[in-house]
C-alpha cells in the first residue's frame, strides 16, 4: 500500500522493455516518492521484472494483471487499486507491425489499433474521471517518433500512433482545465523486444499479395537501412525510463517529448513545409538514393542536430 506523500503510478506493459525499466527506476527512487503498480497481461512473465526490481519488489513495487485490450481486465485492475486513486498513469503497452500493407491481414492491423490506440483510450476513460474529480493527475503516453512522422513499411503502426497523438492533443486542452496533465513521450528506435519481435515476424512472413518489386524494396532496401538506423540511433530502455521520470517530475510537464535529438530535424522538416513535399521527398531520397550510404546519412543527421534544436528534446541525463 502507498504510504502518505507517495505518488501512485500505474504502468501498463511491464513484462519487458521500456515499461519494465520505468517501473524499476521509479520503484528504486532514492527518496521513495513512488508507489509503483506494474501491470502486465500475463503474470507468468513477471520474473524479469521481479528480479530487476530486487528489494523494491513488495515494498515500492507491486504487480497486477492488466490486458489493455479487455474492458473487463482494465476495470478489474483499476477497481483493485485502493480508492481507485492513481496519481500518474503511464500508458506504455504497445505492439509493432512491419511490412508491405498488401501482405498484412485486416485482423493483424486491427490488433495493432486495439492495443496501441483503443488500449490507451480504454485506460484513460477508466482513470481520467477520478483525476478530474480530484483536480490532479498526470497521464503519460508512450507514443513514438512514428506518431509524428510516417515511416515507410510501418504504415499501420504509424497510423496507430498518429491516432493516439490526435486523441491526446485534443484531450490535453480539456484536461488542463481540471489540472490534469497529459504528456507524450516520443522515442526513436529503442533496443527492446519490440525490435526482436518485429524482426522475427518479418522473417516468418511470406508477403502474400505483395508484388516482387515491393518485397525487394522492403527486404533489400528498407530492412538493411532500418538496421543501420537502430545501430546508429538506438537508445536503451533505461534512457527512455530516465526521460519519462524527468517528464513526470517536471513542475510544468511538456506535452510532446522527443527523447532522441537525432530525430529533431526530421520532425522539424515536417513543420517547415506544410505541403508535405519536403518530408516525402527527403524520406524518398534517404531511403532509395542514399540508402547504401546510410552511415554517411547518419553523420549528416548528427550535424543537422544543432544545439538550438537539441534543446527541444528531453535528455535522459
Ligand atoms: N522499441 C522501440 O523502438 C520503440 C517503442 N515504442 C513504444 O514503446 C512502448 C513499449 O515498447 P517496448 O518496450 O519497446 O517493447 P516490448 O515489446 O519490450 O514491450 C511491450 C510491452 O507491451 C505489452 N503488451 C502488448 N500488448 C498488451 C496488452 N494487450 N495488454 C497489456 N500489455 C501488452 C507487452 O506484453 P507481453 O509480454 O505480454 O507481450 C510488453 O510488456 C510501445 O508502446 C511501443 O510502441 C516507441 C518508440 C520506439
Ligand atoms: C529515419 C529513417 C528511416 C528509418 C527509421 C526507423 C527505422 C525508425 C524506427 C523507429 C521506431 C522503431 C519507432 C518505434 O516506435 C528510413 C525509413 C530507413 C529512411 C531514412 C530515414
Amino acid at each position: 500500500m502507498a504510504s502518505s506523500g507517495q505518488k501512485v503510478v500505474l504502468i501498463t506493459g511491464c513484462s519487458s522493455g521500456i515499461g519494465l525499466r520505468i517501473a524499476v527506476l521509479l520503484a528504486k527512487d532514492e527518496k521513495k516518492r513512488y508507489h509503483v503498480i506494474a501491470t502486465m497481461r500475463d503474470l507468468k512473465k513477471k520474473d524479469k521484472l521481479v528480479e530487476t526490481a530486487g528489494d523494491a519488489y513488495g515494498k515500492t513495487l507491486m504487480l497486477l494483471p492488466l490486458d489493455v485490450c479487455s474492458d473487463e481486465s482494465v476495470k478489474q485492475c483499476i477497481n483493485s487499486v485502493k480508492d481507485r486513486h492513481i496519481d500518474i498513469l503511464i500508458n506504455n503497452a504497445g505492439v509493432g507491425l512491419l511490412g508491405p500493407v498488401e501482405s498484412i491481414s485486416m485482423e493483424d492491423m486491427k490488433r495493432v489499433f486495439e492495443t496501441n490506440f483503443f488500449g490507451v483510450v480504454r485506460m484513460i476513460k477508466e482513470v481520467m474521471p477520478d483525476m478530474k474529480k480530484r483536480r490532479a493527475g498526470h497521464i503519460v503516453v508512450m507514443s513514438s517518433v512514428m506518431g509524428l512522422q510516417g515511416v515507410v513499411f510501418n504504415d499501420v503502426y504509424t497510423a496507430s500512433k498518429f491516432a493516439m497523438e490526435g486523441f491526446c492533443e485534443s484531450m490535453a486542452v480539456q484536461l488542463l482545465k481540471f489540472n490534469v496533465h497529459l504528456s507524450m513521450i516520443e522515442p526513436g528506435p529503442v533496443h527492446t523486444e519490440f525490435e526482436t519481435k518485429m524482426m522475427e515476424d518479418v522473417a516468418k512472413m511470406e508477403y502474400p499479395g505483395a508484388d516482387a518489386d515491393t518485397v525487394r524494396y522492403f527486404k533489400d532496401v528498407y530492412l538493411p537501412s532500418s538496421k543501420d538506423i537502430f545501430e546508429a540511433m538506438g537508445q536503451t530502455p533505461e534512457d527512455i525510463a530516465k526521460c519519462t521520470k524527468k517528464v513526470i517530475e517536471s513542475r510544468n510537464p511538456r506535452f510532446r517529448n522527443l527523447t532522441n535529438s537525432l530525430y529533431t530535424p526530421i520532425v522539424a522538416m515536417k513543420y517547415a513545409d506544410e505541403t508535405g513535399g519536403l518530408s516525402v521527398n527527403t524520406f524518398y531520397n534517404l531511403l532509395f538514393n542514399f540508402g547504401p550510404l546510410m552511415h554517411i546519412t547518419m553523420s549528416i543527421l548528427k550535424c543537422l542536430t544543432c544545439s538550438c534544436l537539441r534543446r527541444r528534446t528531453i535528455s535522459p541525463n
